[in-house]
């Protein structure tokens, strides 16, 4: 905002007109507030304001009408009615309003220090505006320029009060010179002084508001003119921030794509980074092999090196041992001729020697027919030993006093010394009275008895499996050649069938029934090799109280009927079979031994007095084979044979059960007992039976079907048969009694002779 120029103050207003130096005040911020300073009013006289001047005057210096802000003096217009009506023709402002001592009792005047305006000021505050941005230097020139027209109009309001009020002085001048009072003409004469220099005061001040309005008026031209240039340099200005702008967008386009291009060089900064820190680490890795290479490359060389140092001497000490060398060699060339002149003469020899093995070879074959017609000639030869002894042999077998048992019988056997076949024959036992102590059914003998007995062979304690099977073998191996074969194991309870018959879990202890069948399949297997081709099966029954049972059959489920099984025998092959019962094919000695351990498990086993293992039925297992010759025709190249192996039931007599038993025989578990003994001595008898029935003589009944053991093993108790009867004996002295009876049994057996054994006779190749 411009200011306006400082107006001159009257040289000769002696402060009359103090408020006259305060100047026009251009801006209020331009304006300090100093301390009331002692002036023209300390004179004691104080002027009459002007107060539309200054009034005037404060509307320029701030812009508007208004002045109250600036002036501490009270309006002349809130004191009229202080003002006494002037004597003089022109108005007079009343004495009372007039400060009496001067500058006592005045108020303070505030005087407003006006800075130097500056016309420079204006268009530089406008151009600052302009330079500043220029967005309010548009809008403020404007109003600059307003305020100036108002300005103008307000001074040239006031110049046209102060002309007024110079008229009204100068009409209150003449009044005053016409009045004819002395006093009131001295007082007017004051007056008029005084109006007189208001009047000059006025008049310097209108000159002065004259003044400032031509300077402002002066200074509006100039305002305009800067303003008009500083919107010219505003529009340029606008136009080159336009420029700055669209620079400035273009720059920050410039800045967005290097920005992406910087991100995009950074990315693949990082990327290269990456690839560089893979390379190096890559590379390291090379190095570290390359390093680990060389290292076993030096290694390697060294070895090399120290190889090479010893081939080296090796080399020299070749090479100085060569001539030792070429020496050996000649010695080896010499000795190699010889073993060449030995290897012709072997080789002469060799041919020689193949020439008498071919001789050998045939010598051989014929040493085999030969054999093979020994082995033939001993077979028929067998055969008739056998057919001469009689088809029913027994061996007496007596086991060992076992470990826990006391009291051994005395068993003497006189010719046990004497080789086979003319002794080991007979057995002889004595009584000495205890005997009483334990058997019943010794009575009241009390003097010492003996008794002795013959048969085909006689078993002392010591003897083992094998020495029995050695002489069974031959029997049971007669069933390959066509024959029946049975063999039973007789005996009192706990005297060592089972033992005969099955055996120990080991080869040495296997009883008769494993090594018969292993028997028969070696002969079998033997066989081949002359054309025979064997087949066998097998059955395995149990008698339990004249029931049969098939062993080798699961038992019937809970709640079935028992199996009915029936004993047939072919009128014309005389061969027997039982119905409802497996007959599997036996293949090997190992199936056989799984089909007997099966077969034992289902065994009835109960316990008795006399033994706790005592097997209370009759077991018959029967191997029937059928061998058939290579080229063979008619009856002549079949062979059918049976071998029955028959482990009986204890052969103890009632009395000694009952003896055993005391007052519960007749009845409960007792009672079973008895009933299973009567049964099994029943079955025993019924043997008997038949065997005395065989030895009366052809044409006799015998009476197979008392038994269902007799009528079992009818076709090979019969005649045609060949049978053993392996009688077992305990050899305690409590036993004795019942071994007697056991030996008188098994004598009676011996000495019966039912003829002679027959093949099996096949006709048509049918059995
Ligand atoms: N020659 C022997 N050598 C060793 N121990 C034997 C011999 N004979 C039998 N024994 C043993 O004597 C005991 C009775 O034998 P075993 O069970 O064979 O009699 P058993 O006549 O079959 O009886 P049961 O009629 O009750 O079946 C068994 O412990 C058996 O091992």
């Amino acid at each position: 905002m411009s200011r306006l120029p400082r107006p001159q103050s009257s040289p000769d207003a002696k402060g009359f007109v103090p408020s006259l130096k305060r100047k026009i005040i251009p801006e209020e911020d331009d304006i300090e507030e100093q301390p009331a300073k002692k002036g023209p009013a300390s004179t004691g006289f104080r002027p009459k304001p002007l107060h539309a001047s200054r009034n005037a005057t404060n509307a320029i210096a701030s812009g508007s009408t208004t002045s109250a802000s600036t002036s501490s003096k009270p309006a002349a217009a809130s004191k009229p009615a202080a003002v006494m009506p002037r004597p003089l023709t022109r108005p007079r402002p009343p004495v009372a309003a007039r400060p009496t001592s001067r500058g006592a009792s005045a108020p303070p005047v505030s005087t407003v220090t006006v800075r130097k305006p500056s016309s420079s000021r204006v268009p530089a505050a406008l151009g600052k505006h302009i330079a500043s941005g220029g967005a309010t230097a548009t809008a403020a020139a404007p109003d600059v320029i307003t305020n100036l027209h108002k300005r103008l109009a307000t001074l040239e309001s006031a110049r046209t009060q102060d002309t007024e009020r110079l008229a009204s002085l100068l009409e209150s001048s003449a009044a005053a010179a016409t009045s004819s009072s002395s006093a009131a003409t001295s007082a007017a004469v004051v007056v008029d002084v005084q109006t007189q220099a208001e009047l000059l005061a006025a008049q310097a001040q209108l000159a002065s508001t004259t003044a400032q309005l031509g300077s402002a008026t002066a200074q509006l031209l100039s305002l305009q003119t800067e303003f008009g240039a500083a919107q010219g340099a505003l529009r340029a200005r606008e136009a080159a921030e336009a420029d700055a702008r669209r620079e400035n967008l273009a720059l920050k386009a410039e800045v967005l794509a290097g920005k992406t291009a910087l991100a995009a060089a950074q990315d693949e900064s990082s990327e290269l980074r990456r690839a560089l820190a893979r390379e190096r680490e890559e590379g390291e890795i090379r190095a570290r092999r390359g390093e680990r290479l060389l290292r076993e490359a030096k290694d390697d060389l060294e070895e090399c090196e120290g190889k090479l140092v010893k081939v080296r001497k090796e080399l020299e000490g070749a090479v100085s041992g060569e001539v030792g060398m070429q020496e050996r060699c000649r010695v080896l060339e010499g000795r190699a001729e010889r073993l060449a002149g030995e290897v012709a003469q072997l080789q002469a020899e060799k041919t020689a020697w193949a020439v008498e093995r071919a001789g050998w070879d045939v010598e051989r074959e014929a040493w085999e027919v030969e054999k093979r017609r020994g082995e033939e000639e001993r077979r028929s030869l067998h055969g008739m030993v056998m057919e001469l002894k009689g088809n029913i042999r027994v061996f007496c077998r007596v086991r060992p006093v076992l470990s826990d048992e006391e009291a051994g019988a005395e068993i003497a056997y006189p010719d046990a010394g004497l080789p086979y076949p003319s002794g080991q024959k007979e057995i002889v036992l004595s009584s000495t009275g205890a005997e009483r102590e334990w058997d019943a059914g010794m009575g009241n003998k009390a003097r010492r008895e003996v008794w002795g007995f013959g048969f085909d062979r006689v078993f002392t304690p010591a003897s083992t499996q094998a020495d029995l099977f050695a002489e069974i073998s031959q029997l049971a191996q007669s069933c390959t050649d066509g024959y029946n074969v049975c063999i039973f194991a007789y005996g009192q309870t706990g005297s060592g069938k089972s033992w005969t018959m099955e055996g120990g879990g080991t080869e040495e202890t296997q009883g008769m029934i494993p090594r018969a069948v292993a028997q028969v399949f070696r002969v079998a297997e033997e066989l081949k090799d002359k054309g025979w081709t064997y087949t066998m099966e097998g059955q395995f029954l149990e008698i339990y109280n004249e029931t049969i049972t098939d062993l080798l059959s699961p038992p019937p489920a809970a709640g079935d009927p028992p199996r009915k099984h029936e004993i047939h025998h072919h009128p014309t092959t005389h061969l027997t079979s039982v119905s409802d019962v497996l007959t599997p094919a036996l293949t090997s000695p190992a199936q056989v031994l799984a089909l007997l351990a099966q077969a034992q498990g289902r065994r009835r086993v109960a316990a008795t007095l006399m033994n706790e293992r005592s097997s209370r039925s009759h077991s018959v297992f029967t191997l029937r084979i059928r061998g058939v010759q290579d080229g063979a025709s008619g009856g002549e190249g079949v062979r059918v044979g049976t071998l029955n192996l028959v482990d009986l039931a204890g052969s103890e007599r009632l009395a000694t059960l009952g003896h055993g038993l005391g007052a519960s025989v007749a009845g409960g578990a007792g009672g079973e007992r008895l009933k299973e003994t009567q049964s099994i001595n029943r079955s025993l008898s019924a043997l008997g039976d038949v065997v005395a029935a065989l030895g009366s003589g052809p044409g006799a009944h015998v009476p197979y079907r008392n038994s269902k053991l007799t009528y079992l093993l009818q076709n090979s108790l019969s005649g045609n048969s060949k049978t053993l009867m392996v009688l077992n004996l305990s050899p305690l002295a409590a036993h004795l009694n019942e071994s007697l009876t056991s030996l008188r049994f098994a004598t009676k057996v011996n000495n019966t002779t039912i003829g002679t054994a027959k093949k099996v006779q096949v006709q048509n190749g049918k059995a």
